[in-house]
């Protein structure tokens, strides 16, 4: 091997790039000492928005599209990339991150909702390249491999987190359609022999439009098609409205308009129209001429009719108001400032929302800031059932016990865009009645669709390779873990029921002797992994791209407390590895605390766990011994950290993300100073680990002496690198030990 390949640590947003200002340095002094090379590439949304304008900004403005590059390289051996989680935009964050950097002087355009001619449908498209999730599908060339590691379990169990209690008088459940959505309707085939296929929408007066064509296919590959009913979606909410006010519970929804950038930002504008019907329909005038689109939640609302006239507007605001005391109360996000759960399509995604209300026994929050039982509403069948299993068992047997519960790790199906995650371009919001009609070049029809206008049609595709080692990837881990294994697969659904051929096709490639494997239908899923759960025993959930996101969330939120501590690896299909940080996200709410009061409370145990699987897999795959060294040490002081419960606290004051990376900085370096195998880096080591033991309490007066007062960094998505550098380093001590080791 000539050269020794790199390990490169994305730059994101929010919280995880925040503490990266505090960790990466630390990361530095320990690589640079051993001759490891780390470097980083920014993938956050302003970078990525930046990098959609070259020939608008100066030199010094301009950024390199390093998505792009990352997403090369994802298909190399080389690759061994470290990914913290970003922000998958929704409309108003994207809006909101042009406003700053249009405010710092990047000459950007303005994102035109409805283009009025093509420049301005060029500019749209340039943006949305950008918005939703646009990140993961293009580094994701790989399928997912998420799990608690022993030592993060122990842990759990050593210091459990708090649960709330469930009682079975509880009112919470889930409502979701039972005609009309993606579920009823999907139909599905596989592809016998590569070629191109086109999406036509057969309208009423027998015109046709062509929605897309020249879409490329390969043999063996699964597609299909499925479309929501606007009017069966408008229906069901309407009742679910109804019913939420007659049991006296609050109303919520959860979608993920941030991952299905297409088609749930129109569900969530149509939940937004339904709820405040009466008041848009009033209004419905103004409104346009304010610009206001539902599909940007209430959020929109109030900020679009600034422009209005003061009269107007007070019209609005009183007769919203006098809505809200006819309507069931709705779930808060934030309830001392009145943001309520349709307020901004991104601040209630299921992943993570679903999890935190069975966390907070089935209730969510109301307008008076007490915990309330909830009506979770989420429209489409394929994956809701699986919540109302849930919450049916805490109902019965009360909430899960962190100490004792086992483990429900994941393998999940997502490499080239698979399902949902390829969607993107292949989601259409009809415009006319008609037929929606996909069809091969000889002419044959896949699929066919009756649709009407407003309705949505989305096309998946999951190609033959990421399914075969999807299963192999499933088999080894039931394999090196001596666990069962679940493939959750629906034999009423079209696509699963392909799924399950390919599946049962593949497994007899592999020897499964000994090894309990089974396919069950997800709510059946649910229930045994439940059941097995609550005996203390482990089971894989083996699941398609959805599932693997909803599971991955809602497993480590209940066992742990949180999907930050989750080691997260995508095995790339040609060799690399892409090292994910944890489960979760960017914590937004955790921004707003350290603006407000300095500290952090991001745990970056994910973070951790993936470096050290990233230096592991340098040592293995490429030979490079220290890597091997620095691998195994941090993997210790990785124990160590969880085994002194140095995770950062919540509150002011106390330990936080800072004071939690002094720590493993300790931990490893004592580990190095400890091991015998690298003379060098044990003399290095020692010198650093003595320094830091010695220096322990000043350096943590320094860190947690900082905290309490407001920072400014300026910016949000787009801050000064210097002032947010300055903030997340504030111990000089800290800083001048790692210059020391840094300087070797
Ligand atoms: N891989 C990726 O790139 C992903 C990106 N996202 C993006 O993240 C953003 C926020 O999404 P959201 O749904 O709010 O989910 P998040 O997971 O970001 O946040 C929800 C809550 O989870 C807890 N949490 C998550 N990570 C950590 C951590 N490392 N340390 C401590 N607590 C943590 C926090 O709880 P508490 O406040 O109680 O401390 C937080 O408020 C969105 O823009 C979304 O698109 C989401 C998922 C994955
Ligand atoms: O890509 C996204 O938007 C979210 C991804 C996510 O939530 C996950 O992978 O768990
Ligand atoms: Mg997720």
């Amino acid at each position: 091997m000539s050269e020794t390949p790199k390990i490169i640590y994305t730059l994101t947003d929010e919280a995880p790039a925040l503490a990266t200002y505090s960790l990466l340095p630390i990361i530095d002094a320990f690589t640079d000492s051993a001759g490891v090379e780390v470097e980083t590439r920014d993938i956050s949304l302003a970078a990525r928005v930046l990098a959609q304008f070259p020939d608008r900004l100066s030199s010094e403005q301009r950024v390199s599209d390093d998505l792009a590059e990352l997403g090369q390289l994802a298909t190399t051996l080389e690759a061994n990339i470290i990914k913290l989680p970003n922000i998958s935009a929704s409309g108003p964050q994207l809006k909101a991150t042009i406003k700053e950097l249009q405010g710092q002087g990047y000459d950007l355009p303005d994102y035109p909702d409805e283009p009025k001619n093509d420049e301005e449908k060029a500019i749209k498209a340039a943006y949305d390249k950008a918005k939703g999730s646009a990140v993961n599908p293009v580094l994701r060339e790989g399928n997912s491999d998420r799990r608690a590691p022993k030592s993060v379990k122990n842990y759990a169990r050593k210091y459990p987190h708090r649960m709330g209690e469930w009682s079975q008088d509880s009112n919470s459940h889930v409502a979701h359609m039972s005609e009309g959505d993606f579920y009823g309707s999907e139909q599905s085939a596989i592809i016998e022999s590569a070629g191109k296929l086109k999406i036509e929408l057969k309208q009423k007066d027998g015109t046709t439009s062509v929605l897309k064509e020249g879409l490329a296919v390969q043999q063996g590959e699964v597609v299909d098609a499925a479309a929501m009913s606007s009017a069966k979606l408008r229906a069901f909410i309407g009742r679910e409205i109804e019913d939420a006010k007659q049991r006296g519970v609050l109303f919520s929804l959860h979608l993920k308009a941030t991952m299905m950038k297409v088609s749930d930002p129109i569900m969530f504008g149509i939940v937004v129209e339904e709820f405040y019907k009466d008041v848009l329909d009033k209004h419905s005038g103004a409104l346009a001429d304010a610009g206001f689109n539902p599909a940007s939640g209430l959020g929109d609302l109030y900020s679009s009719i600034e422009t209005l006239s003061a009269e107007q507007r007070d019209a609005i605001k009183a007769d919203i108001d006098a809505l809200y005391k006819e309507r069931p109360s709705m779930a808060m996000v934030n309830s001392h400032k009145g943001i309520t759960n349709l307020h901004v399509p991104s601040d209630v995604i299921i992943d993570a929302s679903m999890p935190a209300m069975i966390r907070d026994s089935g209730k969510m929050w109301n307008a008076n800031d007490e915990l309330q039982d909830a009506k979770a509403v989420i429209p489409d069948r394929c994956y809701a059932t699986i919540y109302q299993s849930v919450i049916e068992d805490c109902k019965q047997h009360g909430a899960f016990d962190p100490t004792t519960m086992g483990s429900v790790p994941n393998v999940g199906l997502m490499a080239q865009k698979a399902e949902e995650y390829g969607s993107h371009d292949k989601t259409f919001h009809i415009s006319t009645d008609g037929t929606v009609v996909v069809s091969d070049e000889s002419g044959k029809t896949l699929f066919s669709h009756d649709v009407a206008a407003g309705d949505i049609w989305r096309m998946c595709q999951t190609k033959d390779a990421p399914i075969k080692d999807w299963v192999k990837l499933a088999v080894n881990r039931a394999r090196e873990s001596a666990t069962p294994a679940i493939f959750w697969l629906d034999a009423n659904r079209a696509h699963d029921a392909k799924l399950i051929d390919k599946v049962e096709t593949y497994l007899a490639d592999h020897d499964t002797q000994g090894l309990d494997i089974r396919i069950l239908a997800p709510v059946d899923a649910m229930q045994v992994s439940l059941e097995r759960i609550r005996r203390g025993e482990d089971t894989i959930s083996v699941t398609g791209n959805v599932l693997r996101d909803y599971l991955t969330d809602l497993f480590p939120i209940m066992e742990l407390g949180t999907s930050a501590k989750m080691l997260s690896i995508v095995p790339l299909m040609n060799g690399g590895g892409l090292f994910e940080t944890g489960a979760g996200g960017s914590a937004p709410k955790h921004v707003q605390q350290f603006l407000e009061e300095n500290h952090l409370r991001w745990d970056s145990l994910g973070e951790f766990l993936a470096l050290a699987a990233s230096l592991e897999h340098l040592g293995s795959t490429f030979g490079n011994q220290r890597a091997s060294v620095l691998a195994r040490a941090l993997d210790e002081a990785n124990g160590k950290f969880l085994d002194s419960n140095k995770s950062p606290s919540r509150k002011v004051g106390e330990l936080d993300n800072r004071g939690s990376h002094f720590y493993l900085a300790m931990y490893w370096a004592e580990a190095l100073a400890a091991q015998d195998q690298d003379a060098e880096l044990k003399t290095l080591f020692t010198r650093l680990a003595n320094t830091l033991k010695e220096k322990e309490s000043v350096i943590i007066e320094e860190l947690n002496g900082a905290q309490g007062k407001a920072v400014d960094i300026q910016g949000y998505f787009h801050p000064d690198a210097k002032l947010a550098s300055q903030a997340m380093r504030p111990s000089k001590t800290l800083n001048e030990a790692l210059a020391m080791v840094a300087k070797g």
